[in-house]
């Protein structure tokens, strides 16, 4: 058993020597001392290139407190190699383990302590929770954050099973990305036990501990949350094994076991997380009206393209985000029973490509699908930029290659050459053109130069601009054409709304979708700023600014800040202050910070607030608004 070896400049880590495949975890959640204590054993294996006496394992690590390292009976040397932004490396000498040479696997035992200031993790006392009885803890590891969890290969392109077993005080529960396997009681504590029996990568390792109930919504899945919240819940993601036999019809079996969802606070960042077996999702989900579960549907595909077909490093993230968007775009149509209504996302999807590549500028190499991350932190790097032009690059190919029919054969043949593999764009690339080697003509040498040059095509070659789609920052090389049947019963009220005078609501605009309400706000954001009156109008008749849908919200708040609409200031700190996710909570800061008389409001704000949000999001907004940390 060998692993293929990737770059990765976001890890410290040198598996080509001996490489992960199975974690055995060990911890105690210490919530007075907000840190996880005890040990973890990588169960490594020999790689390709024999290691020699002078070698070090290297594990990635941030802020970790480790006390203690052997193999067997054998303690080994360690030391910490220099702190930068991708964390410490953690080298392990192999210098005094005998027949070295002899060894094909090698149990390394790394007894540690988190750090109060673990990346990964965001600890609530009692007070902040909505039961407000005890205490809460969630982790994030994606991207780089496993690393203050647990020492370890911390790159995508290794996966490993692992167990875990962890203790906790009575009576709160903990979940993982696993399966559950059982519990054990002391009279203070009970130790939960998990495994995860399919090979992951360290970032979908993900643990979350509180004083959670769940409700069961199908044979397969239930949802987890804070009992005040759990009914809500329940209700918003009633259809999750509809949606997952739907993927199913798509992408071929689901082999998770389990598809359970976490509703966690509104902190967390992101709108969600596919951690293998519990999704892990922000509240703002939770619109009352079952109108944002296209989150629910991209979380549930990514057990496909992510979990199963993996990223080999942060550079080729669009493997991951473009598919999964791609897929998730066609559930949403094979749900509604219609491709309208996955055109219609794909329009969203277009404008906030444009927008993300406008933020960047268009001659960043951010905005790259192929995203160079030496020396950047990818957390940095992350926008709609992989997701979008991921999605477009595929949407066009399904368009050149043969239709939705053909294109779905040749994601279920992509799927299973993969699955279980971590990948980058030249082996995505090299199955495709395998794949439709009847409709091309390729010159065999041709993988090995995309990353830097764009090369001629042949007669018969497959007309795709390579260097400009992957390489090339800015927009793509192609502009696509969506079917504009959904946004266009849009944008005749649009036009009124812009041109005439308010003096009512009019009556078509309670037959639109909640996502043509949103697609209507979109459209008047995407023109000149309103005038104040009209947006006066728009607040009376449209009360936007009341509604449960945190998209339409979000665009609404864009909207009046753009029109430079003073009384949305309170409504806009409230935005912010009332919940994390850096897809919106980022672009609102930003937006308080460009307009002067919001600017003050806005710093003053975030520094009163970036005690209580996400370690990740307080970082990031804090550059956002030029305040150093
Ligand atoms: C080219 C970009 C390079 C690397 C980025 C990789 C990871 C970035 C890191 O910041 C973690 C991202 C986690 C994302 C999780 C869920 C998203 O799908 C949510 C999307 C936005 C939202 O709906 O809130
Ligand atoms: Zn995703």
């Amino acid at each position: 058993m060998t692993l293929k070896i990737y770059r990765d400049p976001s890890s410290a880590s040198n598996p080509h020597l001996f490489f992960t495949k199975h974690v055995t975890i060990d911890w105690t959640i210490d919530f007075n001392r907000q840190v996880l204590s005890g040990y973890c054993i990588l169960h490594l294996v020999a790689n390709e290139t024999p290691a020699k006496s002078s070698d070090f394992i290297i594990l990635d690590t941030r802020e970790i407190n480790v006390k203690n390292v052997s193999f067997e009976d054998l303690k080994l040397n360690f030391e910490f190699g220099e702190k930068n932004f991708v964390g410490q490396p953690l080298k392990i000498s192999l210098s005094n383990i005998p027949n070295l040479d002899s060894i094909k696997e090698l149990a390394l035992k790394i007894e540690y302590e988190t750090s109060r200031d673990a990346s990964a993790l965001q600890w609530f006392e009692p007070k902040t929770t909505l039961g407000k009885k005890y205490p809460y803890l969630f982790s994030q590891c994606q991207a780089i954050h496993a690393r203050s969890i647990l020492p370890c290969q911390d790159t995508p392109m290794v996966k490993f099973t692992y167990e875990a077993s962890v203790s906790v005080q009575k009576p709160l529960t903990v979940l993982m990305s696993a399966i559950n396997t059982g519990k054990e009681e002391t009279s203070e504590t009970i130790r939960h036990k998990f495994a995860q029996n399919i090979k992951i990568p360290s970032y979908l390792i993900a643990i979350v501990s509180g004083d959670l109930v769940s409700s069961d919504l199908g044979p397969i899945s239930r949802v987890w949350t804070e009992r005040e919240m759990i009914e809500r819940c329940a209700w918003e993601f009633a259809d999750v094994d509809k949606m997952v036999k739907e993927a199913e019809s798509l992408a071929g079996e689901y082999v998770w076991g389990r598809y359970d969802i976490l509703v966690l606070p509104p902190t967390f960042p992101y709108g969600g997380m596919e951690n293998p077996c519990l999704t892990f999702v922000t509240p703002t989900l939770i619109a009352g009206d079952r109108s944002l579960v296209s989150v629910i549907q991209h979380e549930i595909a990514h057990s496909w393209t992510g979990n199963l077909v993996t990223n080999c490093s942060w550079e080729h993230f669009w493997l991951n985000e473009g598919f999964t968007k791609f897929l998730e775009n066609k559930l949403v149509g094979i749900n509604q029973k219609s491709e309208l209504f996955r055109q219609f996302e794909c329009i969203d999807g277009w404008r906030c490509l444009v927008e993300a590549v406008k933020d960047f500028g268009d001659k960043s190499p951010l905005t790259q699908l192929v995203c160079p991350l030496d020396q950047v932190d990818p957390d940095d790097a992350f926008s709609s930029i992989p997701y979008e032009k991921g999605h477009s690059l595929l949407f066009y190919l399904e368009q050149i290659l043969g239709g939705t029919e053909v294109f779905n054969k040749y994601l279920r043949a992509h799927i299973e050459r993969f699955k279980g593999l971590s990948i980058d764009t030249n082996d995505w690339k090299q199955f495709l053109y395998e794949y439709f080697s009847d409709k091309v003509y390729f010159p065999t040498n041709c993988f090995k130069k995309f990353q830097r040059s764009s090369f001629e095509f042949k007669s018969g070659e497959l007309a795709v601009d390579w260097n400009a789609w992957l390489n090339t920052p800015g927009m793509p090389p192609v502009v696509l054409k969506f079917d504009e049947t959904l946004a266009n019963q849009v944008k005749n009220l649009t036009e009124k709304l812009t041109n005439e005078e308010i003096v009512e609501k009019e009556t078509i605009f309670d037959k639109f979708s909640s996502d043509q309400k949103r697609e209507l706000v979109s459209q008047l954001l995407n023109q000149e700023p309103l005038s104040c009156s009209k947006i006066d109008s728009l607040n009376k008749y449209y009360k936007f600014g009341e509604t449960q849908n945190s998209e339409i919200l979000f665009r609404w708040i864009r909207l009046c800040i753009k029109a430079k609409w003073e009384p949305i200031l309170q409504p806009a700190l409230k935005f912010v202050t009332d919940q994390g996710r850096m897809k919106f909570t980022r672009p609102v800061y930003k937006d308080l910070y460009a307009w002067n008389f919001s600017r003050q409001a806005a710093i003053d704000t975030f520094l009163k607030e970036r005690d209580c949000m996400h370690k990740t999001t307080a970082s990031l907004v804090a550059k956002d608004l030029n305040i150093s940390s």
